[in-house]
């Protein structure tokens, strides 16, 4: 392989602050793939929403999902409503904010809010554990925003099914308390407008994991105290360079870095935050790369470490594209990917966003997928749907050993297997040396529970190879499109637990365990189906879980 070139481009003279490095192995394949995005003014297609940019097939859905274009600009007016309700909800004492959502319409917020250090308590989980923390902290001075794109998410449903349960018991009026965001002509915009909540309607031409600059990001966030304003700024600010068919456009450079890199095989992205303030930006692109690229059999697997000395990184894999973000350059003659292929983004927060949307959507041409769906998702919602109705085949569990119950998926585990160092071990045994990688997703409460993240670090030692760590629900609005509709390479490690207790959701027929355990079963169906390598790892209380992690040492 030959040696890695770095370049950059920066907004010098344009007012614009970002530096992108970039680095590759195939200096023609990368120039190549610049050269004809430029050519087919690509950049400025996006810009002015040309929906034909991803081919015939995917031509219906991208008509209707390019609005996040220019946000940066009609996003503004948002802006002073969304103060006067922060300020009316701070002279009310009113100090946290809970958003229900899951997906494209809570991880934008999330990493807002880190970013400017502001606290915005994150309820994307049906663990009942989980949703009953954020119930029964400070109640009596807490706003929630419910968003839900398509007003249809069961999870956010039932998150709000509980705090108006939760309001109504402790005798606060919820139409005090509660703000909607929503699409118009939602089933929640009418639900809401009957219950007399407060709705923001959002922008319907912006899909989910693209929405950080409409209501679903701005109204959490600017409730919460961020400051919502400069983040629009800083994403105008880069506006003009991501519109402009040019081969000094950064979210053309960085799209075609990943679009060649994938197609000469290096299929995996490893992001690791190199001193910006805003550690989450992981966590928000993970969706939007994965659930945007993963289908088809394709894709780009976000892989997000902790940091820079995280395995995976250092050292890396020959499949793997190594991207930071923040002002630190990290690549020289000592650490070099061992693809050749790496890329790091120093700019703020508004400006990475716009500019790593623009970079996927980029990326999805050049590797010909459609960025803008998510046909797999819906799979694994249905199969929830259908163990919730009583109509899904209940799993046998193959060996108890201790606190663990252990069920696998057919067709890889030997048989007579009888411990949970074997089972994992087996697992692991499947791995492709080549293009596989291990994918762990813990259906457990991600604040009491995690420890259990250090995981991910020792798997990738154990291997050799990219390891992901989700927590469930939440990665199945995120890189559940691509574990389900990518490449099928991975192996699948599910841990699931029983609760402290569990908790009913209000006037369904279901409690929040069984909606839960319902969710990781029918993933782990639909995964089975596809043919990936599943084991479930179930411990009898939290306070066992150590033992799984023991076991994935
Ligand atoms: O905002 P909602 O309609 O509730 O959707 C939340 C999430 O649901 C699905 O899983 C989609 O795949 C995601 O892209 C979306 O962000």
């Amino acid at each position: 392989m030959s040696r890695t070139a770095w370049n950059t481009v920066n907004g010098e003279g344009t007012g614009a602050a970002f530096e992108l490095f970039f680095g590759y192995p195939d200096e023609k394949a990368f120039a190549d793939t610049v050269e004809q995005l430029v050519a087919d003014k690509v950049a400025s297609g996006i810009a002015a929403q040309d929906p034909t940019l991803w081919g015939p097939d995917a031509e219906d859905e991208s008509g209707k999902r390019l609005g996040w274009v220019s946000l940066s600009e009609s996003s503004q007016s948002l802006v002073t409503d969304i103060a006067a309700l922060e300020v009316e909800f701070r002279q009310r004492g009113m100090t946290k904010v809970v958003l229900c959502g899951m997906g494209g319409s809570s991880l934008a917020p999330e990493v807002i809010c880190a970013a400017d250090g502001v606290e915005l308590d994150v309820l994307d989980s049906s663990d009942p554990d989980f949703v009953r923390s954020a119930l029964e902290d400070r109640l009596d001075e807490t706003v929630v925003v419910v968003s839900s794109k398509s007003g249809g998410t069961v999870e956010t449903d039932s998150q709000k099914r509980a705090f108006e349960k939760a309001f109504t018991d402790a005798g606060i009026e919820p139409t005090e308390r509660i703000v909607v965001v929503t699409d118009p002509g939602s089933p929640l915009e009418k639900s809401a407008r009957e219950a007399g909540y407060r709705v923001f309607l959002a922008d319907p031409a912006v899909g989910g994991r693209y929405s950080a600059l409409t209501a679903f990001g701005l109204v959490p966030s600017g409730l919460a105290g961020a400051n919502i304003e400069t983040l629009l700024e800083e994403a105008e600010a880069i506006r003009p360079a991501l519109e402009t068919d040019s081969v000094d456009n950064p979210g053309l450079r960085l799209g075609a870095l990943l679009g060649a890199a994938n197609r000469a095989g290096v299929d995996k992205v490893v992001l690791a935050n190199a001193g910006a303030g805003f550690a989450g930006l992981g966590d928000w692109a993970e969706q939007l790369i994965a659930e945007s690229t993963g289908k088809d059999g394709k894709g780009i697997l976000p892989v997000v470490v902790d940091a820079l000395d995280s395995p995976n990184f250092v050292p890396s894999t020959p499949d793997e594209v190594l991207a930071t973000f923040g002002p630190r350059f990290v690549f020289g003659p000592e650490l070099r990917p061992a693809s050749g292929w790496g890329a790091s983004v120093d700019a703020p927060l508004g400006a990475q966003m716009l500019l790593w949307e623009y970079a996927t959507a980029v990326a999805g041409r050049v590797i010909g997928i459609n960025p803008f769906d998510q046909p797999d998702v819906e799979s694994a919602k249905a199969a929830a749907r259908e163990m919730l109705d009583g109509g899904g085949s209940t799993p046998t569990p193959l060996f108890v050993e201790g606190p663990v119950t252990v069920y696998a998926s057919e067709g890889w585990l030997p048989e007579g297997t009888a411990t949970v160092a074997d089972a994992v071990a087996a697992l692991l045994g499947v791995l492709d040396g080549e293009h596989g990688y291990v994918s762990v997703q813990a259906y457990l409460d991600r604040h009491r529970d995690a420890a259990l993240a250090s995981v991910r670090d020792s798997l990738a030692v154990r291997t050799g190879r990219p390891v992901t760590f989700g927590w469930g629900p939440r990665f199945l609005h995120s890189t559940g499109q691509y574990h389900k509709g990518g490449p099928a390479t991975g192996v699948y490690l599910q841990v699931t637990g029983q609760p402290e207790a569990d908790l009913a959701v209000p006037d369904r027929p279901f409690t929040f365990q069984e909606f839960l355990t319902a969710q990781a079963v029918g993933d782990g169906q639909v995964l089975a189906r596809k043919g990936r390598p599943v084991l479930r790892l179930h411990v009898s209380s939290p306070g066992d879980l150590h033992v799984v992690r023991e076991a994935l040492a």
